[in-house]
């Protein structure tokens, strides 16, 4: 990517909720700062009228490095010459839909923009799902574009590891700034592990600060797995600005580079690292050089680690095995 071009960003779902903030957010700079940015913005046909609407608001606020907007129902036109998607529409799961629903509506729409960004994207795409199961939505998307390096394809943790920063944080009574070294460890979901064994508050080990395995094992995880549902509760709807936020510093720090000194949670195809059968998309400690991500390697992992590792990565190992006999994959 040359840095004076405009960067082609598409996002997909842009009418829905968390596009609501995640599109400004782009357009604002928090994403490039000052880089002039194209927005190619994609939604399903019933939805491009609100669509319109948004593209209105983004034009009243006559943001200095937005270039143009360009908006449609067809991935492969609004994918065409992306340097970076954004995967953010999905089918929900409405009342009644078995698992398997879930996944062959998502899988639907997750093999035709796998196809048309292996097609249609620049070579150098970035491709960041944030629809869940943002996992397996990934898995399916890169499998579905085989001429993109599985590399350039992740799926979103940010949220969860910004959320046990914080919550590390109120526990300890410290500035959010104090802790790094935070690792959200396997799939976006219930499942997922929260690592304070080797998270740091103030450069100290953030476990043996805490000092209380109860409260990691029986607040702190639930409290970091299941806050999308307690949002759900408190506000009616879910989580949005904060998933906005998570996806704009995932993107940010995947093209710019991860600060000196700590890493950011990342699901990525893995590499077998950690014992994680090589493929899956899963979340590890990573950090970003040059555009490129790195599994952080060597991290000590004890034995109630290890178990809810295994636990989230064997749910992982669930959605492929079912996703492959949908046929998806
Ligand atoms: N990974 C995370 O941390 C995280 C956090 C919060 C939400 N999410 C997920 O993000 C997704 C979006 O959430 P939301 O609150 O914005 O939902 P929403 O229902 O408000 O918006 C989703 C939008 O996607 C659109 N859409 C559906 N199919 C599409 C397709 N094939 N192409 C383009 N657009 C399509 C819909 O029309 C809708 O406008 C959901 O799957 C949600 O579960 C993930």
């Amino acid at each position: 990517m040359s840095t004076d071009a405009p960067l082609k960003i598409a996002v997909t779902g842009a009418a829905g909720q968390i596009c609501y903030s995640l599109l400004f957010r782009i357009a604002s700079g928090s994403l490039l700062g000052d880089r002039p940015i194209e927005l190619r913005l994609l939604e399903i046909t019933p939805a491009l009228k609100a669509l319109e609407g948004v593209v209105m608001e983004l034009d009243d606020c006559a943001f200095g490095n937005l270039v143009n907007i360009e908006i449609g129902d067809d991935p492969r036109k609004v994918f065409d010459g992306v340097h970076a998607a954004m995967l953010v529409g999905a089918m929900p799961r409405k009342a009644g839909m078995e698992r398997g629903d879930l996944l062959s509506a998502n899988g639907a729409i997750f093999t035709a923009q796998g196809k048309a960004l292996n097609d249609v994207a620049a070579d150098d795409v970035k491709v960041l799902v944030t629809g869940n199961p943002a996992n397996t939505n990934a898995l399916i998307a890169m499998k579905n574009a085989p001429d993109i390096p599985a590399s350039q394809f992740n799926a979103l943790t940010r949220l969860d590891h910004n959320r046990a920063k914080s919550q590390l944080a109120a526990k300890l009574g410290v500035p959010v700034t104090e802790v790094s070294h935070m690792t959200i460890w396997g799939n976006h979901s219930a499942t997922q592990y929260p690592d304070l064994f080797n998270a740091k508050v103030g450069g100290k080990n953030a476990a043996e600060l805490v000092g209380d395995e109860a409260w990691i094992e029986n607040d702190f995880i639930p409290t970091v797995a299941k806050r999308g549902a307690a949002i759900i509760a408190a506000r009616g709807l879910s989580s949005a600005a904060s998933a906005a936020n998570a996806t704009v510093e995932h993107m940010r720090d995947w093209i710019l580079g991860t600060p000196e000194g700590d890493w950011v949670s990342m699901a990525v195809p893995s590499d077998g690292s950690y014992g994680v059968p090589e493929g899956l998309i899963s979340s590890f400690p990573c950090i970003v050089k040059d555009g490129k991500y790195e599994i952080v390697q060597g991290l000590e992992l004890g034995e109630f680690s290890r178990a809810k590792i295994d636990a989230s990565v064997a749910e992982l190992v669930d959605e492929r095995n079912a996703v492959t006999e949908l046929g998806l994959i």
